[in-house]
């Protein structure tokens, strides 16, 4: 790998602004047949997405995945999602019994609009089994199969029928993969990004590491067609982790899927838990990001998400932040 970065030390660079307001720039996207409103989706994990979040996501013309880990649930939402006349976005794992599940869909006559193969190390004979599976039994259904880090990793999922490959293998803020195995993405996410998104010829999925709103508008600079955000949509009064108080002030909880927390023992845990501060409404975020990103293009010099997949870039290793906060 020659240039090794991350979201932190990349500056984008400016390009002639052809609106007259912000509002005039598009921020959606077409992903996987749908449109929606922004290239971002929470991350699908227990502390971030619940049926009621999902719902309201799907309702709003955001994009969702729903988490797996509550796998007796999964028939039921895609049947209430569907009968509401909304889209059904669902995870698996690899396991004998999500093979069992994804022909239970099939007999069911229940087709989900997406399905994520949501797994650590989605370089595997697994996930090219379990793509496979799925495409046989629910052809219709949108497959995106995760995580990856690397180009080939990219190109076998893509061979295998993945519509779409989610990249990131230790970015996430949660995360102690990289602590715990010496392995992954974490602190060169964005350059992984690019690596991989250069071998993809279906969307990219760009998944953790994203601290700030500009880092949405970095990922779609280096390939990504979508975001995958957990820490910046936890803490919401909607997110379903416990609230805490603590001197006066508010905290939600957000802990990683392969934590102890999620898994309920301590068998190869590469995740933690932490504290986020309470950050009021979902929808506040949303149109936040929604306004930033806005900014973002009218800055790339153009009124729709592709003016930013061209613009010039600088890099200024490790020194954009200098102790900067935005609040
Ligand atoms: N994006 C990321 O950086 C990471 C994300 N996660 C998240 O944590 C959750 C749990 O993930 P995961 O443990 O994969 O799910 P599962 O517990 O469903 O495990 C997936 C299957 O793959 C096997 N496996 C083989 N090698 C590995 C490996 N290196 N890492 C993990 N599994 C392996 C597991 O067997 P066995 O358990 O016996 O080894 C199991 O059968 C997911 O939601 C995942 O997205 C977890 C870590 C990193
Ligand atoms: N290594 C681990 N990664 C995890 C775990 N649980 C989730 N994740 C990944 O993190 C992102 C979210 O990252 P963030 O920086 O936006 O907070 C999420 O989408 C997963 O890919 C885990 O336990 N270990």
């Amino acid at each position: 790998m020659e240039n090794v970065f991350d979201y932190e030390d990349i500056q984008l660079i400016p390009e002639k602004c052809i609106v007259k307001s912000r509002k005039e720039c598009d921020t959606s996207i077409e992903f996987g047949g749908r449109k929606f409103r922004l290239p971002v989706v929470p991350s699908n994990m227990q502390t971030i997405i619940d049926e009621k979040i999902a719902i309201y996501l799907a309702e709003n013309d955001y994009f969702y995945i729903m988490h797996r880990f509550k796998p007796e649930t999964r028939l039921d939402f895609v049947k209430e999602m569907q009968e509401r006349g909304l889209y059904a976005s669902i995870s698996v794992g690899v396991k004998e019994e999500e093979f069992d599940f994804i022909i239970e869909l099939a007999d069911a006559g229940l087709t989900p609009e997406y399905i994520t193969i949501d797994i650590a190390h989605g370089h595997a004979d697994t996930v090219i089994s379990m793509i496979k599976h799925i495409k046989k039994y629910l052809p219709n259904s949108f497959v995106i199969a995760g995580n990856v880090g690397t180009p080939q990793a990219v190109r076998d999922l893509e061979q295998a029928g993945a519509d779409a490959t989610k990249v990131g293998i230790g970015p996430g803020k949660v995360c102690i993969t990289k602590i715990k195995t010496g392995f992954g993405t974490g602190g060169w996410q964005l350059a992984a990004l690019r690596w991989c998104a250069k071998a993809a010829t279906k969307p990219v999925i760009a998944d953790g590491g994203i601290r700030t709103h500009g880092d949405i508008a970095k990922s779609i600079r280096f390939g990504a067609s979508m975001v995958m955000i957990g820490s910046l949509f936890a803490g919401h009064e909607e997110s379903p982790g416990e609230t805490i108080e603590k001197d006066g002030k508010l905290y939600k909880e957000y802990f990683g899927s392969a934590s102890e927390f999620q898994k309920g023992e301590r068998r190869n845990v590469e995740g933690k838990k932490m504290w986020v501060e309470y950050k009021g409404p979902l929808q506040n975020t949303l149109t936040e990001m929604e306004e930033d990103l806005q900014s973002s293009i009218s800055y790339a010099g153009g009124n729709k998400l592709s003016a930013l997949r061209n613009v010039d870039y600088v890099i200024v290793k490790n020194s954009i932040f200098n102790g900067d906060r935005v609040y």
